[in-house]
């Protein structure tokens, strides 16, 4: 296990323990950067974060880590240059052993392996190699170096014919093929149970025959059920018929398209999104309520599906359930197939748990995979989560892995996840906010729309849907008689704000952080 995962693992055991918008703000981002002679370092993006979690969360962090590494550790926070995130090296922990999951008795200690890899680059006899592309060809393949955090390979630009319809730009920086799809999330390691027949069905048809069949696909669903997977799964199928396939998530595509408008390059953009074979765009919810995103992806969309382009797009919810979007936007959307995913049944955890040990090459005992598969873990990546946390903590403490091990290894996740969060009540929302914001309640609760009240009064609405019980209607009232859809466009605003921003992620968890600490 290297630094980036050991940090992985405690932070996981630090999410169980702390308020989720408070995890989100401060440890989303943050990197294991290395662990040398008992010093572990931790990146962090600003100062502002570094300082807030040496003083918030030193004690926690030096706990969990020590929990994972075994042995007491020092820990040392320092800004670091982000890197650009890729699921590949966050959601798995490891990679397989080549031997089973007991590892050889007379093992270095995992200080001196780091120190070996560091040294050396090689990985001392035993120790968990780094995460490699893992498919059906490469079992009992020798491990490769390359990892889906490299750079892709550069590809010479792609000629594209002139389509009827779309306007021909002369691109200085022609489209160069970066679909950055993860080489993981194939149609052959994805597990099709009841939950997610007709989403799987749909994509396998619009990459089979993109652009005829099912144009636009929507799939929609709640968090880690597959949705990201089957997109980029659909890419691949694309890329191996030679077509030109682009995936983004909403959230570079607004700020591609920002830039564009910035430095005056939206014809630039506009050639390289009107290029593609199959759009692939994850969390379209996100470009709601944005105008100048939802008007290129209007004429974006537009043009591609004249040309008989593939889109697809996941969304946490369906078109209509996207307050703030534009009604063409919507309505285009419903176009053509909506597909939902739900999450897997018992049956469909277990056949989900034994594909991913399979692929790690680590044999789990049945009656272990039964118990992570318990009710609790309704979603995929939770369950992933759940099964490379068992294999961490028994590799770690060099143990066969059995249920006991896993209960250990999960005791806090199950226990402490029992525990529900003391809510606060609308009016404590109301006047923390109010106080955080130095506004008077009687402001908040008028008509007054300046941007100064405006702001305040949405993250009220967002943290009083988030934080209290209250119903939407409940929460309208408590803002001077507001609609239930004014409600959830204001939380729908802060929420895309705190995903896209880390200024605001920043600035909500100090208006929290001062509610849950109020006087
Ligand atoms: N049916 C499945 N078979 C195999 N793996 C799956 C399946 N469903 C989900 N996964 C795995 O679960 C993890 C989470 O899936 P994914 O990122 O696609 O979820 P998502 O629905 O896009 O979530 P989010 O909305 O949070 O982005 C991934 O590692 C994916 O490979």
């Amino acid at each position: 296990m290297n630094a980036k995962q050991i940090w992985q693992t405690a932070i996981e055991r630090l999410q169980a323990k702390v308020p989720h918008n408070i995890f989100t703000t401060w440890f989303q981002g943050t990197t294991g950067l290395s662990f040398q002679d008992g010093v572990f370092t931790v990146g962090v993006s600003t100062p502002f974060a570094k300082s807030h979690l040496e003083h918030r969360f030193a004690d926690p962090i030096r706990f969990a880590l020590g929990e994972v590494i075994g042995n007491p550790v020092e820990v040392q926070i320092v800004v670091a240059k982000e890197r650009p995130q890729t699921e590949a090296t966050t959601d798995i922990l490891f990679s397989p052993p080549r031997r089973p999951h007991r590892l050889g008795k007379h093992r270095p200690s995992l200080v001196q392996r780091e120190k070996h890899l560091a040294e050396t680059g090689a990985n001392p006899k035993g120790f968990i190699l780094p995460l490699q592309r893992l498919n059906k060809d490469s079992v009992n393949q020798p491990a490769q170096e390359q990892t889906w955090d490299d750079e892709p390979p550069a590809r010479s630009p792609i000629q594209i014919p002139a389509t009827p319809g779309l306007k021909t730009v002369k691109s200085s920086t022609p489209y160069t093929g970066e679909s950055q799809l993860n080489p993981r999330y194939t149609f052959d390691a994805f597990i099709v149970g009841k939950s997610n027949q007709l989403a799987h069905a749909a994509s396998k048809a619009a990459a089979e025959k993109p652009g005829q069949i099912y144009n636009p696909l929507f799939l929609y669903g709640g968090v880690g059920l597959g949705k990201t997977h089957l997109l980029h799964a659909v890419g691949h199928e694309g890329e191996s018929k030679g077509l030109t396939v682009l995936y983004v998530t909403s959230e570079k595509f607004t700020n591609e398209i920002i830039n564009a408008i910035r430095y005056q390059k939206t014809e630039e953009f506009r050639a390289k999104y009107r290029q593609i074979d199959i759009l692939l765009v994850d969390d379209i919810q996100f470009i709601a309520g944005k105008e100048s995103t939802e008007e290129e992806f209007f004429h974006t969309f537009n043009t591609l599906h004249n040309a008989n382009k593939q889109i697809v797009v996941t969304s946490d919810r369906p078109p209509k359930a996207i307050h703030s979007l534009q009604d063409r936007l919507r309505s285009r959307f419903e176009w053509g197939l909506l597909a939902d995913v739900q999450p897997p049944e018992y049956e469909h955890r277990l056949a989900i748990l034994r594909s991913k040990t399979e692929l790690l090459h680590f044999p789990v005992p049945n009656e272990v995979i039964e118990y992570i598969a318990r009710p609790e873990r309704a979603n995929v990546r939770e369950l992933e989560g759940a099964l490379n946390r068992v294999i961490a903590y028994a590799t770690l403490h060099n143990v066969d892995i059995t249920t006991h091990i896993a209960e250990a290894a999960l005791e806090n996740l199950y226990t402490e996840r029992k525990h529900t969060p003391i809510k606060l009540t609308v009016e404590e929302v109301l006047e923390g906010v109010c106080r955080y914001y130095n506004v008077e309640i009687e402001r908040i609760r008028s008509k007054q729309r300046d941007r100064e009240i405006a702001w305040p009064r949405q993250v009220a609405m967002y943290l009083m849907r988030e934080e209290t019980t209250a119903s939407l209607q409940q929460i309208g009232a408590a803002l001077g008689g507001r609609d239930h859809t004014t409600i959830m466009h204001g939380w729908e605003k802060v929420q895309a704000e705190i995903k896209n921003n880390e200024r605001v992620r920043h600035e909500i968890a100090a208006v929290l952080e001062s509610l849950q600490h109020r006087p």
